[in-house]
């Protein structure tokens, strides 16, 4: 069996976007996710792969303080609030979370502008929706329209502007291409890349393994709630086999 070499989970010079340590996570007296230690560069695209139930959407809820959790995610340097998804979405570390999350009843560009309800700055507002408009062409067409009534990509799309609207740090994804078409499902990979080309840091949970992979700078694989590998995905030939070697 050959599999690529796992990296060393360590950050080079400057401090990482986002660092957990010993980040670990129960719902009642059920373990989800024992402790992990994980980074983010500054610039990277880090994918979270595994199995159904491996612990990646509780691993996103833990960064954010959605779930009981112990250890500590620090933001270049600087510990996050325990167990407050508002203090630390307002620190830049936002989540599009699976199944998207928008407001179904309310129009395109009320959604987008929830996604900013912090900000005063009129002239920033402005430009981020701009930048929005550009990446997604489609919601510049229906920012009247009610969001609920759009298709699973324009949702997707839209979940996705509303998230860079809060003007993130470091952006969470959790299975972006769940339901969707496979264009659709490259379209939004692909806007993913653009982003993370102009220097945005990323955390991807993605269960098209492949597709994930091909953006990635690194990857972790977590099996069980534990992280059973950190990898580099240009040595990776087969992400099968790589399933098979630690997910079996
Ligand atoms: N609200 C909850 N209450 C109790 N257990 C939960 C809850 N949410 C998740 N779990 C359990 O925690 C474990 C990890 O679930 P999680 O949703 O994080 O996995 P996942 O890797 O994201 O899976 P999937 O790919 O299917 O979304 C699973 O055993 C799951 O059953």
């Amino acid at each position: 069996m050959s599999v690529v070499h796992a990296l060393p989970d360590a950050t080079s010079g400057t401090a990482p976007v986002l660092e957990a340590r010993a980040l670990a996570a129960r719902y009642g007296h059920v373990e989800a996710l024992h402790p992990i230690d994980l980074h983010v560069a500054e610039g990277e695209l880090v994918a979270v792969l595994g199995p159904n139930g491996a612990g990646k959407s509780t691993l996103l809820r833990a960064i954010l303080g959605l779930v009981s959790n112990s250890g500590t995610v620090s933001l270049r340097g600087t510990p996050l609030p325990r167990q407050n998804p508002v203090a630390v979405a307002s620190r830049g570390v936002v989540l599009v979370p699976e199944g998207r999350g928008i407001f179904g009843p309310m129009s395109v560009a009320e959604n987008l502008e929830l996604g900013a309800y912090r900000l005063r700055d009129r002239a920033e507002f402005a430009r981020r929706r701009e930048r929005v408009m550009t990446l997604f062409p489609r919601l510049k067409e229906r920012l009247t329209q009610v969001a609920g009534s759009m298709s699973g990509g324009e949702q997707q799309m839209l979940a996705i502007g509303r998230a860079l609207m809060a003007g993130p740090q470091v952006l969470l994804l959790d299975e972006p291409s769940l339901g969707l078409a496979p264009r659709v499902t490259e379209e939004i990979l692909a806007t993913l890349g653009t982003l993370n080309g102009e220097g945005l840091s990323i955390i991807l949970v993605e269960q098209k393994a492949p597709l994930a992979l091909e953006l990635a700078n690194r990857a972790y694989l977590l099996s069980v709630g534990r992280i059973v590998a950190t990898l580099d995905p240009r040595e990776i030939t087969s992400y099968d086999e790589l399933a098979q070697h630690y997910f079996a």
